[in-house]
């Protein structure tokens, strides 16, 4: 499946590219509705369908499938919200060809459409949903969920907005949705996503050139975007060839640090030096064999390990606690030609204001705040993740990572990542800290800060899959090897 995620904006274009190259909207539109049958036939046994049109081209949709399981002998009854005579173009040729046949009526869009379903199609709204469901479509939607009925939704379930996936009113939990082309964001983002069921894209015809000449900016991710720069060990490499990371770790919620530069040790820096409280060298020294664990009792000790070229990618945050003293660490690592990781406590230390950040933020910095942290830091910013990652990169000119089942990664210059494999397990404390620990390991093995952080989500969730129900954040440097061997065996392939 590719992997560009296109704005509803975009999708538009694409259609109106592939008529201008000499594809007529009633072809898109027979593919898009075959493409639809298709996936009932294969999915489901034969069975009376209910297909619920809309106004638009998505009920235009309808009409063509509709027509394809009633010539394949399908018992099909098909309502309408609105009036034939009120449909226009695409949708008018649509529902033309279902009504040729006498024996097929449109029905008014009531909820005895549904009686004797054993499927409900749902093509009432898709790319042009323009408010909240009410009324009949509304009632419809709701007696579809009250009878548990299967759902097969045409581009997304009507209610889903495509640029977010939000839900405006109500919207089915559809068992299948056929998209057409590319998916959009309201596929991978929640709640979206989970009302979407599995996901089938469907080709229309689009030509190829299309998605080029758009150029889009927001992808799901996955090792296709970043797979070829993932900087596995080389044969002529050592340790210091592998990078150098250094982790500032607290006095107290030592776990924390101890997590990260674990990972960042698994995510193969070749060295992780992590600085901490003298009073507690010897409690991360003994749980951290693989690590140099190495005192610095006030900010000049730190600046001075920071002054090590070879100490090239630095994490500040896990465990340390908010306030001054964290954030003069993490202003002297900015006045470094350093890259890094800002997290957790150092979201609260610049509460007040972001502008010494963003005077000294560049691209191969990664934030890494969960919405608290990010509204803390970035105020109420509006619109969707995808919107509000994208705003807080530009406005802080570093790679912002927005955690959560949808984790969202932006770049200040508009490019924009959904990570979808992260399993509901992931919620557990420490998680986070990992997840800050394989960025920096992957940072100081010279990754770029898009890249680095769009891997790390990935490998997060992807070791999180691997150990399943039970997982604590311990679990998931463990599960790395694995999760790696396997993404190695791809990129081997
Ligand atoms: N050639 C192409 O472009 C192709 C497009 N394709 C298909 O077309 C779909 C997009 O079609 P579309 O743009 O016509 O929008 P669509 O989702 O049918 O809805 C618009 C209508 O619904 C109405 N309406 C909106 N919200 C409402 C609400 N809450 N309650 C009540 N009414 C509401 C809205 O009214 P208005 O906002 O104008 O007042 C308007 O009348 C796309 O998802 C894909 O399935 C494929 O066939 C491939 C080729
Ligand atoms: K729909």
């Amino acid at each position: 499946m590719a992997d560009e995620l296109l704005t509803v904006a975009e999708m538009g274009r694409a259609d109106r590219a592939a008529m201008a190259a000499g594809v007529p909207g009633t072809v898109l539109m027979e593919r898009a509705g075959a493409a639809v049958a298709a996936a009932a036939l294969a999915r489901w046994s034969p069975r009376p369908v209910a297909v619920l049109c809309g106004p638009g081209n998505n009920g235009g949709d309808g009409f063509v499938a509709a027509r394809l399981l009633a010539e394949r002998g399908w018992p099909v009854r098909l309502a309408l919200l609105g009036e034939v005579g009120a449909l226009r173009g695409d949708a008018a040729w649509a529902a033309s060809g279902w009504t040729a046949a006498p024996e097929r009526p449109v029905e008014r869009l009531e909820t005895g459409v549904l009686d004797g379903a054993g499927l409900v199609i749902d093509a009432l709204f898709g790319a042009g949903l323009s408010r909240p469901l009410t009324g009949p479509a509304a009632d419809l939607v709701m007696e579809v969920g009250r009878r548990g009925l299967p759902v097969l939704a045409v581009d997304v379930p009507s209610g889903v907005r495509g640029d977010d996936g939000a839900v405006l009113g109500c919207a089915p939990r559809a068992d299948l949705t056929v998209t057409f082309h590319r998916r959009k964001p309201a596929h991978v983002l929640l709640p979206g996503r989970l009302l979407c069921g599995e996901v089938v894209l469907a080709d229309i015809g689009i030509p190829d050139g299309v998605v080029e000449a758009i150029a889009p900016r927001t992808w799901e991710n996955g090792p296709r975007l970043w797979g070829a720069r993932y900087p596995w060990p080389r044969p002529e490499g050592h340790k210091y060839s592998r990078g150098h990371a250094l982790v500032s770790g607290g006095a107290v919620m030592t776990g924390a640090a101890r997590l990260a530069a674990r990972a960042a040790l698994r995510a193969g820096a070749g060295l992780v030096t992590i600085a901490v409280p003298p009073e507690t060298v010897t409690l991360y020294a003994l749980s951290l064999p693989s690590a140099i664990v190495l005192p610095a009792p006030d900010g000049a000790a730190f600046e001075a390990l920071l002054d090590d070229p070879r100490r090239n990618a630095v994490l500040l945050g896990p465990g340390a606690g908010a306030g001054e003293a964290l954030a003069t660490r993490v202003l002297a690592a900015l006045a470094r030609d350093r890259s890094g990781v800002l997290d957790a406590d150092v979201f609260t230390s610049f509460a007040g204001g972001l502008e010494p950040l963003a005077l000294r933020l560049h691209d191969r910095w990664v934030l890494t705040p969960h919405d608290g942290e990010f509204d803390r830091l970035f105020g109420p910013l509006p619109g969707s993740r995808l919107d509000r990652a994208r705003a807080a990169a530009r406005a802080c000119g570093a790679v912002v990572l927005l955690k959560g089942a949808d984790t969202v990664v932006a770049h200040p210059d508009g490019r924009a990542t959904v990570t979808t494999n992260a399993p509901p397990d992931l919620a557990t404390a420490g998680s986070g800290d990992v997840l800050a620990g394989l960025i920096v390991g992957l940072l100081a093995q010279g990754m770029d800060g898009f890249d680095a952080a769009c891997a790390g989500a990935w490998l997060h969730g992807e070791a999180g899959s691997t150990v399943g129900p039970g997982l604590i954040a311990e679990d998931l440097p463990e599960a790395l090897p694995a999760v790696l061997r396997r993404l190695k065996a791809g990129a081997d392939a």
